[in-house]
């Protein structure tokens, strides 16, 4: 393995607001606001579409996703995603939105002595978080899901929101989603390398991303998502899907030593296709090893059936799957998975 290279694992911060203003909400915070938060996080916007539910931002690195009353901001890299959440308090407050609840999740850095604080260790990310948001935000819980692999792969969640807080409109909404997050290290080299550009192909970062969404199926995950996609300069792929409320996000690392890809998205729990949708995902990326966490609100969470039989008969099997409670987020599992034969 490599001594350092690019971190794709990336943190993710959900935070849900409350306020007076359900249609656009948190949606008039000025683009101008948006670049300062994410100068705080150190990377910068490359694309941004609206439909009539969300905003989606594809970045220099990762994605944003705006709602009238939630923001989900997704960093890989370097960056240091937790220090978005002042700024964002801040410009929330001034069209009258309040945080209610916090959610941060991240897999295992492939090379956590790059990360700057406070993304130097869970322990110091606990902290930061504890000390940064509000203090009426008091029912928090950390902890580190465990894996069989190996200690490299584990789940950290972190979550805090308002004690007896009745969740009024998010809650009603939330109730039938959950969120899938998928991490996949080891990619099949001959399929990572389609996330490399040509020298010299005289194409933009918009037109070299289409056509890597075509050539590697993505555009076939789901065929009614409005799809924004970027190719990055010589390698690397991020893209985001809408799809009505719903958004999917994928972004590849396809560098040998240290390959990753991501893909997330929420979706229905009653929904029947999420198994087709994960099988079509491992097949674009074919990984040597891969963790899939699931977070539906409530206090069941049945998707990992689904997740195992969708994957089984593409030669993966299931070799973890532990599964805990979060206030404010609801039940997350998470499940890793490797193929049966390791064909290198
Ligand atoms: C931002 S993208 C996708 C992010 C996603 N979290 C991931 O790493 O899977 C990361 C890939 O793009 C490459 N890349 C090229 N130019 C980049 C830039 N200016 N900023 C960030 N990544 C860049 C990196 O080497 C890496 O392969």
């Amino acid at each position: 393995m490599a001594l350092s290279g690019f971190e794709g694992f990336e943190k993710r911060l959900e935070l849900h607001f409350f306020g007076d203003d359900f249609q656009l909400g948190l949606r008039k915070i000025e683009f101008e606001s948006i670049k300062l938060v994410l100068e705080q996080v150190q990377c910068t916007v490359v694309s941004a579409v609206g439909n009539a539910y969300f905003d989606a931002y594809v970045l220099s690195e990762s994605s944003l996703f705006v709602y009238p009353t939630k923001i989900i901001i997704k960093t890989c890299g370097t960056t240091q995603l937790l220090k978005s959440i002042p700024p964002l308090i801040f410009f929330s407050s001034l069209i009258g939105f309040t945080l209610s609840s916090c959610r941060y999740t991240r897999g295992t850095f492939i090379f956590p002595k790059s990360q700057p604080f406070p993304h130097t260790s869970f322990k110091d990310e606990v902290s930061y978080l504890e000390h940064t948001i509000p203090s009426n935000l008091s029912f928090t819980k950390a902890s580190i899901m465990p894996s069989s692999i190996s200690s490299s792969h584990s789940w950290h969640v972190f979550t805090a929101t308002i004690p007896h807080h009745h969740h009024h409109h998010h809650h009603q909404l939330n109730n039938q989603l959950f969120t899938m997050e998928v991490c996949m290290t080891d990619l099949d080299p001959i399929l990572a390398r389609k996330f490399f550009r040509r020298p010299d192909d005289e194409k933009t970062g918009h037109s070299a991303g289409k056509d890597m969404t075509e050539l590697t199926g993505i555009d076939e995950i789901n065929p009614d998502a409005l799809i924004c996609d970027f190719a990055f300069d010589p390698c690397g792929y991020s893209m985001n899907g809408m799809d009505g409320d719903w958004y999917s996000t994928i972004h590849v690392t396809p560098e040998d030593g240290f390959s990753y890809a991501s893909f997330e998205c929420v979706a229905s729990v009653n929904a029947n296709n999420i198994g087709h949708v994960l099988r079509k995902v491992v097949q674009i990326f074919r990984p040597g090893t891969m963790s899939v966490s699931t977070t539906c609100s409530g206090y069941s969470n049945e998707t990992w059936k689904q997740m195992a039989s969708a994957v089984e008969p593409l030669g993966f099997k299931c070799r973890s799957c532990a599964m805990d409670q979060f206030p404010a987020a609801g039940t997350v599992v998470f499940q890793t998975f490797t193929p049966r034969r390791k064909s290198t």
